[in-house]
């Protein structure tokens, strides 16, 4: 137990230096401006109630019996009112408004650190699910940062406030000094027991709320209505919903009530620490030991500690909140692998090998260590070589693309390209020298034309590129039937009148896109899965002049586009298991003489009309 106390102690720690490290790197002159002047108004009213003493012991003598001239009694009365303000100012300055004076900086400054931290994590890691969990743990909680600013500067004014304000009660009373001490100390023991508890329910809480939050929408969005409707699944969806939202219900209620308990009992410690200090001042002046200015004093004094420790829970509260999501962030960037910028100068620019474009050697990978999806592949593909990758869903051709272009890193054994490691080049290097078309790619809420365009960033506003790429890319027509052709926007989710695609329309936006781009060595994978059979042909021809003398590779299960290739790779069960041209892969009548064999047959009972397949026919 104590050695789990001191584990989140230390993580306390750790995630305040980092986050005052960051906040220090965002913005120093804020957290300094807010920090100075805070702690500044918050000692005022401590030094205004020192001198208020005598300035009330000189009017009161000046209106009881009359003692001096108005004149003379002129400062104090403008002491007084200065006084009053100070202590309002001070008042004012309190963690919403550190909050909203720090949002820009900090809140804002979190997410762009986030975003340029997101585009250094090695995609190998970023398929783990864990990995992606706490990442959107950590993106989800930007406003940790505002919070450790905030409330920490605030409770940093309150604890000069308290210090302040107990300096000036010493001065005036021992007894009154260990009652406020004693008051302030159960206040701060009460509220660090309280926010755990607290804490732990605000992230069971969100769990909660992000489970009833999916639910709740697949049965309203657009793009699940169907299967809803169609299947029946509604109902289902429903008693899930109902199922979280009653976990959240009881969960509020528990934190509800926890917050209610810790208000009451701080409410209650104030009543009975001032009715204590009223009573004993009462009894002082009665007594003649205490003057009437001592006791307005006193009394003004326990109402300051009473404020500034009132308002210590809240502070707390919102730091120790602040710290939890800014220890998930900092642990999440630490423990993720991720490109060092410092790394980056250190490292190579120029290709090393002058006869392969890529070497695989004995290379596993799996998304999983378990389940490795290529198991242990050699292979070279030269300079200006095409070469296809064919076989059956899922035997992994799109992740080996991924793995040669050095998004995933192999599970053991070795992928160079040109000649060295992926790690070893600086980030640019493969951007500068690969073009490639993902099956599953994705179009941006960008126009048309930049959906094109950003497949060469530095051409994205040439027009004639881009409609250049676009006829190659089949998706010219676009540009006439969108009403704001090539400054159209698309996707509806973002903006009212963004165009909906079809999947073909998609992919032909998305082929086009690599068609901008002029580089060493272009990747096709499945170019044409979702084009009608014409709009396929011309995809073909378009990406065969493309390749011209480049170094190049296609993957499709239409073993027309593999045919375009010099070379075959054929993978099954994890492992290629042809390699060779198409003459000598059907001379060999293996799996891929097979797949070619039967993609043959159905073409040739389509065009006879008969659907089943037809025995005999080949090459
Ligand atoms: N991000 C991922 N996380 C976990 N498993 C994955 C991921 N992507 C793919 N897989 C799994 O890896 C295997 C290979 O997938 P991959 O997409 O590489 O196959 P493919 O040969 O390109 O298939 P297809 O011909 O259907 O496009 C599949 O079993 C798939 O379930």
């Amino acid at each position: 137990m104590a050695a789990k106390k001191t584990y989140k102690m230390k993580n306390k720690l750790k995630a305040a230096q980092w986050g005052i490290k960051l906040a220090w790197k965002i913005d120093k002159k804020m957290f300094l401006f807010w920090t100075v002047l805070s702690v500044g108004l918050a000692v005022l009213p401590a030094v205004a109630l020192h001198y208020n003493r005598s300035i009330i012991a000189n009017l009161s003598a000046f209106l009881s019996s009359g003692t001096g001239t108005f004149a003379s009694v002129m400062p104090d009365i403008v002491m007084l009112g200065l006084i009053l303000t100070i202590s309002g100012l001070s008042a004012r300055l309190n963690d919403d408004l550190l909050y909203m004076m720090m949002y820009d900086s900090y809140y804002l400054g979190l997410e762009e650190v986030m975003m340029d931290s997101a585009q250094r994590i090695d995609l190998t890691e970023m398929v783990k699910k864990d990995v992606r969990d706490d990442y959107f743990s950590a993106i989800s909680r930007c406003g940790s940062l505002t919070d450790l600013t905030s409330s920490g500067c605030a409770l940093l004014a309150k604890l000069a406030s308290i210090v302040s304000l107990l300096a000036v009660a010493f001065s005036a009373s021992k007894f009154i000094f260990v009652m406020a001490a004693v008051y302030i100390v159960v206040v701060i023991f009460l509220n660090s027991a309280f926010s755990g508890k607290v804490r732990t329910v605000w992230k069971e809480l969100r769990e909660m709320l992000r489970r009833a939050d999916y639910f709740e929408k697949l049965t309203q969005t657009g793009d699940t209505a169907k299967e809803t409707r169609i299947f029946g699944s509604a109902e289902q969806i429903k008693a899930d919903w109902e199922k979280a939202y009653r976990q959240i219900e009881q969960s509020e209620v528990r934190r509800t009530f926890g917050i209610a308990q810790l208000t009451f009992l701080s409410k209650a410690g104030f009543y009975l620490f001032m009715v204590l200090m009223i009573v004993y001042s009462l009894f002082q002046v009665a007594g003649g030991k205490m003057g009437p200015d001592v006791l307005l004093m006193i009394f003004t004094l326990c109402l300051h500690i009473s404020e500034a420790v009132s308002t210590v829970p809240r502070s707390y509260q919102q730091l120790d909140y602040g710290l939890y999501g800014l220890d998930i962030q900092r642990r999440f960037f630490e423990n993720t692998k991720a490109v060092d910028p410092k790394e980056e100068q250190h490292k190579a620019n120029t290709a090393l090998d002058d006869e392969h474009c890529f070497e695989v050697n004995g290379m596993t990978f799996g998304y999983s260590e378990a389940k490795p999806i290529l198991k242990d592949l050699n292979f070279k593909i030269k300079y200006g070589e095409t070469v296809a990758l064919v076989g059956g869903n899922g035997c992994g051709k799109t992740t080996l693309i991924k793995v040669l272009l050095g998004l995933y890193r192999p599970t053991s054994g070795e992928v160079k390209f040109m000649g060295r490691p992926h790690i070893d080049y600086r980030k640019h290097f493969m951007m500068d020298k690969v073009g490639v078309f993902f099956q599953d790619f994705y179009l941006f809420h960008l126009t048309l034309g930049e959906n094109v365009g950003i497949g060469n960033i530095k051409e994205v506003g040439n027009e004639r590129m881009i409609r250049s790429a676009m006829e190659k890319g089949g998706a010219a027509k676009l540009i006439n039937k969108l009403r704001q052709g090539l400054g159209h926007r698309l996707g509806k989710q973002v903006y009212k009148d963004g165009a909906v695609l079809s999947g073909g329309e998609g992919q032909r936006v998305a082929v086009s896109r690599t068609h901008m781009s002029d580089k060493d060595v272009m990747i096709f994978d499945e170019p044409a899965s979702m084009l009608d059979p014409i709009a396929e042909m011309e995809q073909f021809f378009h990406i065969k002049q493309k390749l011209g003398g480049r170094t190049s590779i296609l993957v499709s299960h239409r073993i027309g586009f593999a045919r375009l290739a010099d070379r075959i790779l054929v993978l099954d069960g994890a492992t290629i298991v042809e390699d060779g041209t198409h003459d000598d892969l059907m001379k060999r009548s293996g799996v891929y003489a097979k797949l070619f064999r039967e993609q043959a047959q159905w073409y040739d009972n389509e065009t006879s009309g008969d659907l089943r397949p037809a025995a005999g026919t080949g090459q």
